[in-house]
């Protein structure tokens, strides 16, 4: 049986962060990966989504634009777009398994599974652990009802080689507001099945009532409060069904959120866990004090998100390296890229609301200033938290076109503890989005 200071299951964003700390401090590292190097995040999700994202942007601002003297709309081919994608997918796996063999960490491809405490096996071959690194991601949802073989995967979609005529949604989440807006753009009709009535629960009503309206005129159709109880198979595609409900689509996609496997075999690891995901203390280590997780298999209130998957990473790295200080998080933005970008931070609306003494709450529709103007956007506004007793910026919400580089600079101020009049005091590259924070804080 082979040893090693520090074994890692799951090659993702998560285990990638662990593992380089770690070997760069002197241990002896093993990285195993059952699937693609690098995890969800470059291979089929974030970065692939976000490459298909960048022509429906194009798109959308030339179409907007055509208002103000550019002729003509362009269009998506899909399969050249899917083109572009892969050219920058198919290089992850292989570099991101090199990159770790040239730091001389060890690597094993193949799904381990705990035998004990400290040992893992992989196929046939035993590894024992000094200390364990859990980073194994999660799986997505798919609904349970008859006919969910028929039921693809966010990563399907991310393989598309032909986009369908009419595809459907099952959640209005992340992932079914994201590719919903890219399969619109593409020219599909678009449905998506909520069986609840509000999409995307964690952000404010308003921004969501934007996203959702700006999503309707691009043939995006919400259908709220229903939840299928069959899909069967059609000639070409799937019939989706409820009490009063029906309808034909070519494909449908599961986007009802993510959870972990059970492939590892935690019972054998003493090791506890939810269906939220593995339970851990506030160093990250599990009910077994040789085994730590990270990234999204952890059952946390931090969003699960590839940075927060990076920080725990090296925070863990740093813990087996002898630091003992107990995880403190700073402010995570969280970003919907739609057919606008919803974006948050810090203290929320909700949270301010309730405390009505202690926070200020200023939302402005800044449709028309001049920022958004020019790019004749259809809808913008910023929400900015205060604390009254500090005039320190503590929360943020932006919802336009390019919200995600406002909610950086936002997420800078919060981390900063900067007052608004702190703010103000900077000179930021105008016009910008930034230069106009002066009117809102
Ligand atoms: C469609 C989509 C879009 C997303 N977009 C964004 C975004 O825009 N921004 C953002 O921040 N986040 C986004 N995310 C979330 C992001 O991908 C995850 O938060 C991030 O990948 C988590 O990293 P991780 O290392 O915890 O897990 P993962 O990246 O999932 O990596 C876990 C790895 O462990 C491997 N593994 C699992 N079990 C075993 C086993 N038993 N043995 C060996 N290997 C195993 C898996 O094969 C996988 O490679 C998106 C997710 C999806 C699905
Ligand atoms: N931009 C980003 O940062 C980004 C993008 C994509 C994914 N992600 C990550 O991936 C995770 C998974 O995304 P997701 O969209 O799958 O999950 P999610 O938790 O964001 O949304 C799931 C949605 O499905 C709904 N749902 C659940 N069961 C259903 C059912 N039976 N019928 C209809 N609807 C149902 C839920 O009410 C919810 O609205 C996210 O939580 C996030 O951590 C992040």
């Amino acid at each position: 049986m082979e040893k090693y200071d520090v074994i890692v299951i799951g090659g993702g964003p998560g285990g990638l962060a662990a593992a380089y700390p770690l070997a760069a401090g002197g241990k002896r590292v093993l990285v195993v990966e059952r699937d693609l190097w690098g995890g969800t995040c470059p291979n089929y999700g974030c970065d692939p989504k976000k490459m298909l994202y960048s022509a429906v942007q194009a798109k959308k601002r030339a179409a907007r634009m055509t208002r103000a003297g550019l002729v003509g709309i362009p269009d998506i081919n899909w399969p050249n777009l899917m083109a572009f994608k892969t050219s920058y997918t198919e290089t992850v796996p292989t570099g991101t398994r090199a990159g770790l063999v040239d730091q001389r960490i060890a690597v094993v491809d193949g799904e381990a599974h705990f035998v004990d405490e400290q040992t893992i096996v992989v196929g046939e071959q035993s590894f024992w652990g000094a200390d364990i690194i859990i980073a194994t991601g999660l799986q997505p949802v798919l609904p349970n009802v008859p006919g969910s073989s028929l039921v693809q995967t966010s990563r399907d979609f991310l393989e598309m080689p032909q986009m369908p005529q009419k595809i459907a949604f099952i959640g209005a989440g992340y992932v079914g507001m994201e590719l919903a807006n890219i399969a619109a753009a593409a020219g599909a009709e678009v449905h998506i099945i909520m069986h609840g009535d509000r999409a995307l629960r964690a952000f404010p009503a308003a921004a969501v009532t934007a996203l959702e309206t700006e999503m309707a005129t691009g043939h995006v159709y919400f259908h709220k409060n229903v939840t299928l109880d069959a899909i069967e198979p059609l000639g070409n595609g799937v019939r989706l069904m409820a009490p009063d409900f029906t309808l034909d689509v070519q494909q449908v996609f599961a986007a009802m959120g993510r959870r972990p496997d059970d492939q590892l075999m935690l019972n054998r690891g003493r090791i506890r866990s939810t269906p939220q995901g593995i339970l851990v203390n506030d160093h990250l280590q599990t009910s077994n004090p040789h085994v730590y997780a990270i990234g999204d298999v952890v059952a946390k209130t931090q969003p699960k998100l590839t940075p927060v998957a990076g920080y725990e990473g090296r925070y863990v790295a740093a813990q087996i390296l002898g630091d003992t200080e107990p995880i403190t998080y700073p402010a995570i933005p969280v970003t919907v890229y739609g057919a606008l970008e919803v974006a948050q931070v810090g203290l929320s609306e909700a949270e301010a609301k309730a405390a009505p003494d202690y926070y200020t709450i200023n939302t402005q529709d800044v449709t028309h200033w001049y920022t958004y103007n020019r790019t004749l956007e259809p809808h913008a506004s910023v929400t900015i938290i205060k604390a009254k007793a500090t005039d320190e910026v503590v929360g943020a919400v932006v919802v336009s076109s390019s919200a995600e580089d406002l909610i950086n600079v936002l997420t800078v101020a919060i981390n900063q503890h900067l007052t608004a009049e702190a703010v103000n005091a900077m000179i930021f590259a105008y016009p910008s989005e930034a230069s106009d924070l002066s009117y809102l804080l």
